[in-house]
């Protein structure tokens, strides 16, 4: 983020040590997770203010977060002088108004995937930023921080295996909420897997089909789970298996399969047990341990402006490409999803 750059180079010139204040709306999970990264195990910032409709959970946040203040309105909080940037992670319906009000207040904005649900809300969003000139919006996307994730890409990039032909995505959650829409995995998990295979292979998804298994007896009647076929331009061709009602665990792995080898991401940590001729490892309970790293290094990045993360534009292609899969969904067709072409301002 360019903003928060200056402001560092600011204080550098001045011999003072700036604290990027961070204005956070939505203080649930993962509000509360980047609450505690950025109080904890980020440099150069602090939770200057907080706002959740639950007022209670914002006073828990805030207490722990060396005293911010709570705020009993998301737009005071966007538009006050003592918040430098500010945070989103509001349920995904709200995040669209509230990146819209930060780009017309002027302020860098991370907000948590998705940009927005619709891509007539992203498209808002790509127009907003657009007419403010200049980028303030990052999205949280934070795979593309993972160090199993840069390591896979330093490799394809690297042409040690040489030419992809095709990678294995596997997405699983131990529980989702019983009876979500079957679109709801694709536009609220999947979505990952439909960026970090833009950005692997820093190219478009020009082709997708979905096909369902009979469901899971534990989905509550969800189409759970779901199997994505994405095809890239160059004719890479991408599965994603996601399962939100794996029981066992979280669990996300793939492998990239390529002309002279094949990569696999598998999943943290490395410590396994072996005991009474079983060989075992720990999985975590959802995804807050097993992308740890990931989040903080996410959240330093933003910090710092280096500007590594995804772009509203990023955001925009992730639910358009969602989108499309959403209508193979229903229709059990393959769809073409025709990407509009990059606008001037993500260029480069
Ligand atoms: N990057 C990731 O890996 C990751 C992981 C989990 C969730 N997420 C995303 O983060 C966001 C939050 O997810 P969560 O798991 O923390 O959910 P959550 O339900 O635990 O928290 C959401 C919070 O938003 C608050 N909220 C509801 N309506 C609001 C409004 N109008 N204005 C402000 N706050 C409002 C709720 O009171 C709640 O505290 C979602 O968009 C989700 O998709 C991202
Ligand atoms: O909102 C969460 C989050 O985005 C996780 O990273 C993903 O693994 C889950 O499937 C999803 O429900």
């Amino acid at each position: 983020m360019r903003f928060l750059a200056e402001v560092a180079q600011a204080g550098a010139a001045t011999g003072r040590h700036v604290v990027k204040r961070i204005g956070i709306i939505g203080t649930g999970i993962m509000g509360a997770d980047h609450a505690r990264l950025l109080t904890d195990a980020v440099s150069g910032a602090c939770v200057g203010g907080v706002f959740d409709p639950d007022a209670e959970r914002a006073g828990g946040v805030a207490a722990r977060s060396g005293g911010a203040r709570v705020f009993a309105d998301p737009y005071a909080l966007i538009g006050d002088d003592g918040i430098d940037a500010v945070l989103i992670a509001s349920s995904d319906a709200t995040h669209e108004e509230y990146v819209l009000a930060c780009v017309a207040a002027g302020k860098p904005v991370l907000c948590e995937k998705p940009l927005a649900p619709t891509t007539e809300g992203c498209a808002r969003i790509l127009e907003a930023e657009a007419a403010h000139g200049s980028r303030l919006v990052t999205v949280g996307f934070m795979r593309r921080f993972d160090p199993g994730y840069t390591d896979l890409k330093a490799v394809l990039d690297g042409g040690e295996v040489g030419i992809p032909l095709m990678i294995h995505h596997v997405h699983r959650n131990p529980a989702a909420v019983p009876g979500i829409p079957g679109s709801a995995l694709i536009t609220n998990s999947a979505v990952h897997e439909l960026d970090i295979t833009r950005w692997l292979f820093g190219e478009e998804i020009t082709e997708v089909a979905v096909h369902t298994p009979r469901p899971s007896g534990r989905a509550g009647g969800t189409r759970d789970p779901q199997l994505l076929i994405l095809t890239t331009e160059s004719g890479v061709l991408a599965d994603v298996e996601i399962f939100v009602n794996a029981r066992y665990g979280y669990e996300v792995r793939c492998e990239l399969v390529a002309e002279e080898g094949t990569v696999t991401l598998d999943a943290p940590p490395p410590t396994s047990l072996r005991r009474g001729g079983l060989h075992a490892r720990e999985l975590p309970a959802d995804w807050r341990p097993r992308f740890a790293e990931a989040y903080r290094l996410e959240l330093q990045d933003w910090i710092d402006g280096t500007g590594r993360g995804a772009t509203a534009w990023d955001g925009f292609a992730a639910t358009y490409v969602a989108q499309a899969c959403v209508a193979a969904l229903e229709s059990g067709e393959r769809h073409v999803v025709g990407m509009p072409s990059i606008p001037r301002l993500y260029r480069g």
